[in-house]
């Protein structure tokens, strides 16, 4: 069985815990605050800053040519939709190239992003993709699901999940390029090394779910400094 059919088995549970976040859910029924869809913002502009130093180093770790210019053209589609996003934002959180990198990087953010940076120092494409794809594939899915729900059409929520544009999708789509790559890459790997990329991919998946729950509930550092300096947090998680 190649490894990408393996991973995606194993990831269905995580898709479906997803799916049921009430953050998802809040999407589909309109139910979010501005607050909260405020704090999403915020971080998800700035994971995906962190996401350009990722698709960079697999330009740097490809294997064959056709490898990095498949790279090369995310990464020109990342620094499209990055510009358009900062285009975009609101008066009351007005961000540019500049002040992006200095976006305050909230708890699980910082888990998720560290998650992926950690797989760099591998310089092995098989190591770095899943960290990076696993969040592709999981937004495309999510897409899915939300387009077959009686969703409450008005923005910002209708916009919300709704993969723009055709590039991720179909047989030549980035998602299964990604995963080609993967089984590829896989081909000449151990069995250790397999189970490794797995586990990051599963990992990301984990960490997509915590990353709708920390928006959901908008935790913050001094959430958990609040906690730690005067013992009345509660549990966070
Ligand atoms: C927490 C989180 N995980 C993954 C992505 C990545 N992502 C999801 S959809 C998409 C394509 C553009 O619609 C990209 C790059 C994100 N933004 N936020």
């Amino acid at each position: 069985m190649p490894l990408s059919q393996d991973i995606l088995f194993e990831a269905q549970p995580y898709l479906i815990a997803s799916e049921k976040h009430p953050f998802v859910q809040g999407i589909i029924h309109a139910t979010l605050s501005s607050e909260q869809l405020r704090y999403y913002d915020e971080q998800d502009i700035a994971f995906e800053y962190n996401e350009v130093g990722i698709i960079n180093a697999l330009i740097n770790a490809s294997t064959t040519t056709e490898q990095a210019l498949l790279f090369h053209q995310r990464q020109a589609l990342q620094l499209t939709m990055l510009r358009d996003w900062l285009d975009r934002e609101p008066k009351s959180m007005p961000h540019n190239w500049e002040t992006l990198k200095q976006t305050p990087i909230q708890p699980i953010n910082q888990l998720y992003r560290q998650h992926m940076s950690a797989t760099i120092q591998t310089h092995s494409v098989l190591q770095i993709l899943p960290s990076f794809a696993a969040g592709e594939w999981l937004y495309i899915e999510l897409g899915k699901f939300v387009a077959g729900q009686a969703r409450v059409d008005k923005e910002p929520f209708r916009s919300f999940l709704t993969m723009g544009g055709d590039a991720f999708l179909g047989p030549n789509g980035f998602i299964q390029q990604f995963f080609n790559i993967i089984d590829h890459e896989a081909q000449s790997a151990t069995p250790r090394e397999q189970e490794q990329a797995k586990q990051t991919f599963l990992k990301s998946c984990l960490l997509e779910w915590y990353f709708f729950d920390a928006a959901y509930k908008q935790l913050t550092w001094n959430d958990w400094q609040q906690a730690a300096l005067k013992g009345d947090g509660g549990p966070l998680l």
